[in-house]
């Protein structure tokens, strides 16, 4: 296929529609079946765990996040921090604690974080709130049995920009052991060239600056050990493919403890609207991970 620069613009924006791929439904569809899903998994999710709802991690109003604990637990517990979708203007942490159910049955704490959205929030606010929420659960939870990441689409290119931080300024290190990254974008300058950015405003300069693909060498430098899972949909577009397949080799190149995986039969959406099942195989990838650390 050919190389992104030389695509017409509507080629490119095909490219980054993710519901113009699914196979199961039309474009309008899938986003309406996937905010249901959504939401309606975050509310089981609210009625069988223990939660903290709306703690602020910073002083802005969107500054908030959702905690989902197991029961009996005393402070010793893995934690999953996952970060939502939406191409950086849509969804919330409303919606994001879906995934809480079958983790938090096995002993592990699910955050789920706002941070906001354009056009209120703008990307090098996005990348320091999620950083920031990072900082704050490794205070929070100093006994935590390790911090864990979890990114859908927006949500994975805002988890690779929380593993190359320059923590010395956040004033911790956070104890993160390993990041699920699923269907992310780790080159934001395509994007500059798609209607995705016009409410997010990137020049390139800002693309770049936000881009975890110019970021590789810092997650080196402190994460040597961190488990790093790239993961996309089998039915994403080409695009989608070819930035987590550059992404992690890029991360295999430095040495990097990385794998790569194409999950079968999932577009875009089902790919982590998925992740309330038990059974499914990435929740189980996920498990694997976290409970043999
Ligand atoms: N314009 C995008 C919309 C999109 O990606 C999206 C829309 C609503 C909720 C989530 C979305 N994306 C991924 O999480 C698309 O064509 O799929």
């Amino acid at each position: 296929m050919a190389n992104w620069r030389h695509m017409e613009t509507k080629v490119l924006e095909e490219q980054y529609s993710p519901s113009c791929w699914s196979l199961r439904m039309d474009k309008d569809a899938v986003i309406k079946a996937h905010v249901k899903e959504l939401t309606e998994g975050t509310q089981r999710s609210r009625g069988i765990t223990h939660t903290l709802l709306n703690v602020s991690y910073g002083s802005e109003v969107g500054e908030k996040l959702d905690i989902y604990l197991p029961s009996k637990s005393i402070g010793a517990f893995p934690l999953l921090v996952y970060i939502h979708g939406g191409y950086w203007q849509e969804l919330s942490k409303e919606e994001s604690g879906f995934l809480a159910a079958p983790l938090v049955a096995k002993g592990v704490a699910v955050v789920a974080v706002g941070y906001d959205i354009a056009p209120k929030g703008h990307m090098d606010l996005m990348v320091s709130q999620v950083r920031r929420s990072v900082a704050f659960i490794s205070q929070q939870y100093p006994l935590s049995r390790g911090l864990y990441l979890c990114g859908h689409s927006a949500g994975a290119h805002l988890a690779a920009m929380v593993l190359s931080t320059a923590w010395s300024e956040y004033g911790v290190k956070p104890d993160i052991k390993g990041v699920f990254l699923v269907s992310g974008v780790y080159d934001l300058l395509p994007i500059t060239r798609t209607y995705v950015n016009l409410p997010l405003q990137m020049t390139e300069e800002v693309a770049l600056r936000n881009s975890p693909m110019q970021h590789v060498q810092e997650v080196k430098s402190v994460f040597k050990n961190c488990r790093i899972v790239v993961a996309v949909a089998e039915n994403d577009s080409l695009e989608f493919h070819r930035q987590s397949r550059e992404y992690f080799q890029s991360l295999q190149e430095l040495g990097l403890n990385t794998s790569f995986s194409v999950v079968a039969n999932t577009d875009h959406f089902d790919v982590i609207e998925r992740l309330c099942q038990e059974e499914y195989v990435l929740t189980q990838m996920i498990l694997e991970v976290i409970l043999d650390a």
